[in-house]
């Protein structure tokens, strides 16, 4: 059964939340992928945020954009963590977003990440961070993630002087 689900409002958000799934690749995570909007797939959502724990999932991760109201609605159905990332939308370049995921009411928290790809790919690092707590194998990977990250910062300073 796949560790992580992510979870996104529409197709249209699959180039920022593919971020997602290649840091997931990269750092050994299994996960499964859907298209739940709350506000056009309600009975869904439900059912799917009912059942999240029993099919053995240990983090959601959520994409939406504009009125972003899925990461909230899943986290209202489930106490699985819950991680929002809010997508850069056109209209107001994903502030309504961004606030529509994180200012959830006391009592049913949505982890969230930064507007965009950056979100997207912490989200994966995130919910990695979660698993690694009992899978020494993410664990490692993860360590791994960062010694390569801290490499490459340090070339890259090289090369500017
Ligand atoms: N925010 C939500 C929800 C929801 O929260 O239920 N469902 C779709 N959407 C968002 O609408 C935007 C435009 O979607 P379309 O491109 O399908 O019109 C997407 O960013 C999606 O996440």
């Amino acid at each position: 059964m796949p560790q992580v689900a992510v979870v996104m409002g529409s197709t249209s958000d699959w180039s920022s939340m593919k971020k997602t799934t290649e840091i997931l690749d990269i750092l050994g995570v299994t996960y499964e992928k859907h298209v739940i909007s709350a506000h056009r797939m309600p009975q869904e959502l439900q059912a799917f945020g009912t059942q999240a724990r029993d099919n053995k999932l240990q983090v959601i991760i959520a994409g939406a954009g504009g009125a972003a109201h899925l990461p909230g609605m899943l986290a209202a159905n489930t106490t699985l963590p819950v991680i929002g990332v809010p997508m850069q939308s056109r209209a107001l370049n994903g502030l309504d977003s961004l606030l529509s995921i994180v200012q959830m009411p006391a009592g049913v928290p949505v982890a969230t990440v930064a507007i965009g790809d950056a979100g997207a790919k912490n989200a994966a690092i995130l919910a990695a961070q979660i698993i690694a707590l009992n899978d020494n194998d993410v664990l490692q990977a993860l360590n791994e993630y960062r010694e390569r990250q801290t490499k490459t910062s340090i070339e890259s300073e090289a090369e500017l002087i």
